[in-house]
């Protein structure tokens, strides 16, 4: 195993739309002080080069932390930088075709909304699924409504870990308990809010009491 399955308990997602004039780094810290275990950096506006930059500062808070930093998307800059892993949808690179690409060695996330992709991403090297939304977001305009019964099919179909994604607070993530998910994917619940460590505080401890 590449990385223990307790480390996708408090999965945070960067996202630029919160910073309010702090730096990615800054906001990063707060979440790793305050308990986040995996980290994705996942930025849709910004060029090679002002991503590459950012994430070379985050690879270096992560490993002080010893926390795992995954790209969104983009698996040549993943590649370029070296970074622990790469997170991709099922309209983005074919999971088979970025596993050969990056090799047997770096982690591999994919996107799941059934059990026959989730099967499928598994049996293409996927080490992990991301699965939703399972509540309402409004981080990703394209995201639908997933029903808790579906997240629990694919917990119950795949052997490897799965993290619940889309609107889940400190509040709604209890309702995911039972479901078989090893963590939740977050962006609002940590970086929408005013004080960073101490949300990602909260929903670590929530996040400890309902996964086994
Ligand atoms: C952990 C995790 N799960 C799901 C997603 C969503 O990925 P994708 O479907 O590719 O959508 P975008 O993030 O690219 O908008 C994710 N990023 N992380
Ligand atoms: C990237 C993504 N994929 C499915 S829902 C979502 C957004 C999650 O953000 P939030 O935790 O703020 O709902």
């Amino acid at each position: 195993m590449k990385f223990d399955k307790e480390k996708m308990r408090l999965y945070a997602i960067t996202d630029r739309h919160w910073l309010n004039g702090r730096s990615l780094r800054e906001v990063v810290k707060e979440s790793l002080d305050g308990g986040v275990t995996f980290l994705q950096l996942r930025d849709k506006n910004s060029d090679d080069e002002t991503f590459l930059q950012e994430a070379a500062e985050l690879q270096k808070l992560c490993r002080d932390y010893k926390v795992p930093l995954i790209i969104n998307d983009n698996v040549e800059i993943a590649l370029k930088m070296n970074a622990d892993g790469v997170h991709v949808g099922q309209s983005d690179m074919e999971a088979g075709a970025v596993r050969e690409k990056l090799g047997p060695d770096k982690i591999l996330g994919v996107s799941a909304r059934t059990v026959e992709q989730a099967l499928l991403a598994q049996e293409r090297g996927a080490d992990y699924l991301g699965v939703g939304a399972v509540f309402a977001t409004g981080s990703k305009a394209d995201a639908a409504e997933l029903p808790h019964e579906t997240l629990k099919a694919i917990c119950e179909a795949v052997s490897i870990p799965v993290v619940a994604i889309g609107g889940i607070t400190a509040e709604n993530i209890s309702q995911l308990k039972g479901t078989g998910i090893c963590g939740v994917a977050v962006i609002s619940a940590i970086y929408a809010q005013n004080n960073i460590k101490e949300a990602a505080e909260e929903l670590k401890e929530a996040v400890d009491k309902i996964v086994l």
